[in-house]
Order: structure tokens, then sequence, then C-alpha cells
């Protein structure tokens, strides 16, 4: 109930349309019965051969529900639908509103193809509920209370008969639909996002697949899903044929009782024969209104479902808060960052991933965190970047505390160059622009070239036009790498984050965009996390991480002369170095 609550305040912006295609559709429906009524009144007086006077008013009345009909479809239609696409217009920018704050800290237990349902599939589910379980109730007692009363002025039972069945009809097998829905309707919706939530992994990882010839077992899993989903699709055509065909019978069964209600009124004199024909049609065309009921019924279990699961998301609060009214950070000639005592708890684990963390960055300066895996060195960057509140501490910008920034504030002094940065399936000028939507093509050939694609853009077909394919496909290791420091260049940011931006290339292609790296952003301030320890000697601080702690920190000479951690894992370094490849020794 709170759900369908939730829903209707949706409509809140459109309650007249809404009531004026709830009209609109009950007139169509009276134009309908007005249009079969006429025309069976004509039909059987003229059978009674009274010549063309007495049939005038019957043939004005065809033509004008014939047209009219016609028109306030079109009308009813027109209404209804633009009402609706406007609504799933305005459902999908607040879902994708509330979505985006909690990117990525509280979406990293659902799986992509899950959202993607939730913001496509589970919207386009509420269609059927705004089109078909607002408006049609509402006409339909306007129908039902409409007729009852004109057939009523023939003789009350008659009324009385016709209203009960359109009741019975929209009211007793619509809740019958219900039920049957309420068994399938959700678990459909369940099993169908399991399903496309499958297929994304699936298609996402088919080169995977099919370089460990895992095919057939895929293809079996696939089946079984789909199995799933069809047997819940048959159990729910099988309920709406049943629910169809007693609604059939219902209008049929009215039928009968008008006709034996009626036939004596006929003997009796106080009806003429002829409106037999027309009482008859006048009940089986007022089921129009009350057909699509059960249908609506069956379908709004998984509508609510739907609102569910989309409400499952919206309303979980945001893993960090931005503070209601935000104060900006004082324009500086060096911005500087500055850290303390910083410490981290992932919700639902006990130990934390950081702790204590001390340093501070300003442009021109150069921090490199080393560690070992696990230690807490990709925290930090998410921490800095505001994707999760920490819980004792503080970072500073400028001398403001975190907590009185706005978060899209805070993010605009970071670029970020991350071991795998994600290139959308777009061209090349899409993917540079998102770091700085305004740059001109100047600017963009300046970062191009700048990170040393110069020629890889000129060998492409289109230049900036070019498309980089699905997670940037077309590129290698290392253009993407560089495609992603164009991109941080292009943000002007005073801070650049760079998380391991040379894992997966070779050492010499390391090295070279190290240097180009380090050469670009001589004047920003440079926190590199790396897990290999080559151009240390360029450091000003070297933060070694373990267990979420500072065990150690200098320059490379120092840490190297103290001989505690970094020592060690220089000397095991080397010797790696040495047995690969003398020539790779730095
Ligand atoms: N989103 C998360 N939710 C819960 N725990 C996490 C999350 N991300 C990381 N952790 C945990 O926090 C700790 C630090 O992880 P982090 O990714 O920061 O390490 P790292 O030093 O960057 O490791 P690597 O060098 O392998 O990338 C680890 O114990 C990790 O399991």
């Amino acid at each position: 109930m709170r759900a369908i609550l939730r829903l209707l305040g949706f409509l809140k912006p459109f309650w007249g349309w809404v009531t004026l295609s709830v009209l609109l559709n009950a007139a169509t429906v009276f134009a309908g019965v007005g249009l079969l009524g006429t025309s069976a009144d004509l039909i059987a007086r003229a059978a009674l051969q009274p010549g063309i006077a007495p049939l005038q008013v019957s043939i004005v009345g065809v033509r004008f529900f014939g047209i009219s009909r016609a028109v306030l479809r079109y009308l009813e239609r027109l209404v209804s639908h633009s009402v609706n696409f406007r609504l799933l217009a305005q459902l999908r920018v607040w879902f994708y509103r509330r979505l985006e704050p909690l990117v990525p800290a509280r979406l990293q237990d659902y799986r992509s193809g899950d959202v993607l349902q939730r913001a496509i599939g589970d919207i386009e589910t509420l269609e059927n509920f705004y089109v078909r379980v607002i408006a049609p109730p509402l006409s339909a007692i306007l129908v039902t209370v409409g007729m009852g009363w004109f057939v009523g002025l023939v003789d009350w039972r008659l009324g009385m008969v016709l209203a009960g069945g359109l009741l019975t009809g929209g009211g007793g097998l619509s809740l019958l639909a219900y039920w049957i829905g309420q068994k399938w309707g959700g678990v459909y919706v369940q099993q169908r996002a399991l399903l496309n939530a499958e297929m994304v992994g699936i298609i996402q990882g088919l080169a995977d697949i099919v370089a460990y010839s895992q095919e057939g077992r895929i293809k079996g899993d696939v089946e079984f899903s789909l199995t799933a989903v069809s047997r819940i699709q048959r159990h729910m055509v099988l309920g709406s044929g049943l629910v169809n065909g007693l609604m059939t019978f219902l209008s049929n069964f009215t039928l009968v009782l008008v006709l034996w209600l009626a036939i004596p009124l006929v003997n009796a004199g106080a009806l003429e024969g002829y409106r037999l024909a027309v009482l008859a049609v006048l009940t089986l065309a007022s089921f129009e209104a009350v057909n699509s009921l059960p249908q609506a019924a069956q379908l709004l279990s998984g509508n609510l479902e739907s609102a569910k699961r989309l409400f499952e998301i919206s309303d979980q609060s945001p893993a960090v808060n931005d503070p209601i009214d935000p104060q900006g950070t004082p324009a500086v000639e060096y911005p500087r960052l500055e850290v303390n005592k910083l410490t981290f708890t992932y919700p639902e684990l006990t130990l934390p991933a950081l702790r204590g963390i001390d340093f501070w960055l300003s442009p021109g300066r150069k921090i490199a965190v080393v560690g070992e895996s696990g230690a807490g060195k990709s925290t930090l960057i998410q921490l800095l970047l505001r994707f999760w509140d920490y819980d004792e501490g503080e970072i500073r910008l400028n001398g403001v505390g975190y907590q009185h920034l706005d978060s899209t504030h805070i993010r605009g002094y970071f670029g970020v160059v991350s071991a795998t940065p994600y290139l959308f399936s777009a061209t090349v000028r899409q993917n540079l622009l998102i770091a700085r939507p305004d740059a001109s093509d100047e600017a963009l050939y300046h970062a191009i070239q700048t990170a040393g694609l110069t020629e890889w853009l000129k060998a492409l077909p289109d230049g900036l036009e070019s498309w980089v394919g699905e997670h940037g496909q077309f590129l290698s290791g290392g253009e993407r790498q560089r495609l992603a420091v164009a991109r941080a260049l292009l943000s002007q940011a005073p801070f650049i984050l760079l998380d391991e931006p040379t894992a997966g290339l070779d050492s010499l292609n390391e090295i070279q965009l190290i240097r180009t790296i380090f050469d670009l952003f001589r004047e920003q301030g440079v926190l590199w996390i790396t897990h290999r320890l080559i151009e240390m000697d360029q450091m000003d601080e070297i933060l070694v991480l373990q267990n979420g702690q500072i065990v150690e920190r200098g320059n490379h000479h120092r840490l190297l002369a103290a001989g505690g951690v970094y020592s060690g894992l220089w000397q095991a370094q080397q010797r790696v170095l040495w047995n690969s490849g003398p020539q790779l020794l730095i």
C-alpha cells in the first residue's frame, strides 16, 4: 500500500491531466455504448419499416456517436500517453538523481545488470501502473454508475443487474486476477532481473568464456534461467486466460439476466419489443469499461515489485552526506591538501582499512604510497575523492574540512588516472570531454599531444571522432592509460591521483609513461600509489603502508639507508628484475 501511495505521489504535477484522461476514457466508452445502442435501435426499428422520419434521430445518433467515439478515443490516447511518457521521464530522472550519490560505495553489493534492469526495465514496468491501473478503474466507476442509472430508467431491476455485472467483472474478477498475479507477478519481475544480470555478466565476460570453452555450460545456465522465466509466464498467461474467459461468461450471463427481466416487460406492454435489442447491445457494450481491469490487476503485483526494487535503491542513504549549506574553499595561489590522523573502517568490517594517516600535498610536491596488497592504498584515494566518509581525523582542502564541502567541489580538485581507467563505448572526443565538457578542439589536441598520442590519433580513421570500442578495446593498454592521462590533463586539477596507472604495461612502457606523467604534472601535487618501486628518487616523500598504517616515511635514500620495510621491498624487487634481465634494473 505504501508503495502505491508513493507511486501516486509522482502523479502530483499531473493530476489535472489524469482527471482529463479519466473523463475522456469514460466519455469514449459512453460514446461506444451510444454508437452500438443507436445502431441497434436503428436496425431493430428499421426492420419494422416505419418510414424514414421516425428513424431520423437514430440516424443522427449513429453519426454523432460514431464520429465522437473516434475523436474521443484519439484525444484520450493522446492525453494518457503524454502523461505517461512525461511521468516515466520524470521517474527516470528521479531514479538517476538518487543513484548518483550512491556510487560507488552503496552500489558495490549490486550486480550491474541488476541496476540496469531497475533503471530501465522496472521503470518501464510501471508504465502499466499509470496507464492501466489509475485511469481505467475510475472511468469504469463512472460508466457503471452512468449505465446502471440509464438502464434503470427502463426498470430499476435492469439497472441493478447491469451495475452488478459490471461491478463483479471490474471488482470481483480484478481481485481474482490480482490474487493470481500476486503469486507470479513479483516472482516474474525478480526472475527477469536475475536473467538480465546474468546476461550482462555473460556478455561482459564472453571472451573468457570462449577462451575456457565454457560456452556449453553457460548456455545450460541461461537455458535454465529462461525456462524459469517462461514457466512463470505460462502460469500468468493461464491465469489471464481464465479471467478473460470468466469475463466473457459474466457479460453473457448479465445479458441473459437482462433479457430474462426485460422480456416479461415486453409481454406486459411496458417496453416496446425492438428495445430488447437495444438493451442487449447496451449491456454488452458497457463491459468495454471493465474488460481490461483484471489484466491490469494481474500485473499490479509485478508493478509493485518493480516499485519496491526502485525504492530499495533510492531509499539508501549515501555513504557521504553533503552539508546542507556547503562552504567554498578559499582561492589561494597554492592549493593545499592536508590529511591528519585519518582513520577509516569499511562498514561490516571490524579492522580499520586506514589508521592515523598523516601527510600533506601541494602543487609541485610528489608523494608515493607503497605497500603490499591490501595495505589500504586504494582506500586512501577513495577517501580523498569523498566516496566514503572517514571515521576519525580530517582531510582539509585549503584549510577547510571535507565535512564542510560539497563532494562535487572536492572532486574538482583532483584528476585521476587509475589502473583500469573506464573508457566509454564512444568516440575519442567524448571520452576526453568527460574531464572538461567545454574543452575546445585546441585543448583536446594539446592534451593528446602532451600525453604522447599524436601519432596514434593521426592513424585513426576519423581522428577525434573515432570510436574507441567497448571499454576502449580498440586501444592497447598503454594507449588507454595515455588517454586517461590526457583526461587528467584536461581536468586542470591541482592534484593528480595515480592509482597504479602503469599496471599491465611492460617495464619499458611503464617507465616511459611514468616519466611522461611526472613531466606533465610537474606543477601539480601528485599522489602516486604503486607496487613497483621505480623513479622513487623523484618523490618528495614515500609513505610505506602496512595494515592501513604508515610504518615508514621519508625520501628514497633515507628509507634505503634506514634498512627497514622499504629497503626490504626495494631489495626484493631488484632481485626479481635482475633475474628477469639486468637491463630492466633501474
Ligand atoms: N569496498 C570495500 N568494501 C569492504 N572492504 C574493502 C573494500 N575495498 C577494500 N576493502 C578492504 O580494505 C582493505 C584495503 O584495501 P585496498 O583496496 O585499499 O588495498 P590496496 O593496498 O589498494 O590493495 P591493492 O594493492 O591490492 O590494490 C583490504 O583488506 C580490502 O579487503
